[in-house]
């Protein structure tokens, strides 16, 4: 029997006012895998996270979570999910290892809250009320008020957004860890290696609307346009080398002595290039592929211009 997906969202549609800020989207997201929703500022990512969590009523389509309504059976969900928020959902004036330690409570198998408080780097701030924290704090310890539960979905809105390198990458260790204990996990980040580290699977949206949909390595194949980099002596017949190639393929020297040939990068073009190379006497030096990164995907399917 196949398995309920854990998030389905079916032609969502989201308005503030005459503004469609959803527009059809369709989200899928598989029981234990971690999703990673991408967009650019304003692309209706939050908005479609919040109505999966229940914050907000869809104007249309429909969102099942774990098979539930997020709205109708918020109460049979609450225990189930947990929700980090890009800013609030945290009382100000509670001190963070008391709202830590009762968010725990609320809980029928909590992780424990002293190993967590360490592996988040919050042992100094337990005394410490949540506006008193710097903003690195207050981010992490809304992490873990979101993981403290052992939900068994966790939706993590830009969880690393302002974070240091240190903190980042403790988040992204508890992030595998709770997948590999079997939780769902949605994400939204602007950090494109974010998503290449820890999603199985990757929707980029855009204009309300879901544009791309795979795994990061099949969003980063599509087009299999790639760039192949040699050096070799200053001054090679490009032209000559163009005509062993494929039509769509270009090539030109970057700097005196380094090549760079872009098109449908693949054996048999790798080929064709050493064996050139062979005849005219070239050592193709530091020869190497390089493969489109999801920051590259990325920047294609949105454009370059910025995002009110
Ligand atoms: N409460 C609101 N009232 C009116 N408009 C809103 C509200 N919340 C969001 N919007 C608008 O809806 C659109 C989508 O916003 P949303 O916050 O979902 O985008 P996002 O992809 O999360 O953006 P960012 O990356 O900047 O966080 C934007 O145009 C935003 O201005």
């Amino acid at each position: 029997m196949q398995r309920q997906p854990a998030v389905e969202v079916v032609g969502l549609v989201k308005r503030y006012g005459a503004k469609t800020a959803v527009d059809r989207l369709d989200l899928t997201v598989g029981e234990g895998t971690v999703t990673a929703v991408l967009g650019p500022n304003g692309a209706g990512k939050t908005t479609t996270v919040e109505t999966c969590e229940g914050y907000r009523r869809p104007d249309g389509g429909s969102v099942r979570i774990l098979g539930l309504d997020p709205v109708a059976d918020n109460a049979a969900l609450r225990p189930r999910i947990g929700v980090m928020l890009q800013s609030g959902g945290v009382y100000p004036g509670a001190r963070a290892e008391e709202m830590l330690r009762h968010t725990a409570r609320l809980h029928a198998q909590p992780v424990d809250v002293d190993l967590l408080i360490e592996r988040l780097g919050l042992e100094s701030c337990g005394r410490t009320t949540y506006r008193r924290l710097s903003g690195g704090q207050q981010q992490r310890l809304a992490l873990a008020m979101a993981v403290v539960g052992r939900p068994e979905l966790l939706f993590l809105d830009e969880p690393t957004a302002g974070l240091d390198p240190q903190a980042r990458h403790a988040t992204w260790d508890l992030v595998r860890e709770l997948r590999s204990d079997g939780a769902t996990i949605v994400l939204t980040t602007h950090f494109m290696d974010e998503a290449e580290e820890l999603a199985d699977d990757v929707s980029v949206i855009d204009r309300g609307r879901v544009i791309a949909r795979g795994t990061p390595e099949e969003l980063c194949r599509g087009g299999a346009e790639n760039t192949l980099r040699f050096s070799g002596r200053p001054g090679l017949d490009l032209a000559s080398l163009l005509k062993a190639l494929p039509a769509d393929t270009a090539a030109a020297e970057i700097t005196p002595g380094s090549y760079r040939i872009e098109g449908k990068v693949n054996p048999q073009l790798l080929a064709t290039v050493t064996s050139w190379c062979a005849q005219h006497g070239v050592m193709p030096d530091r020869l190497a592929v390089e493969r489109r990164t999801l920051e590259d995907v990325f920047l294609e399917l949105t454009g370059r211009e910025l995002r009110g």
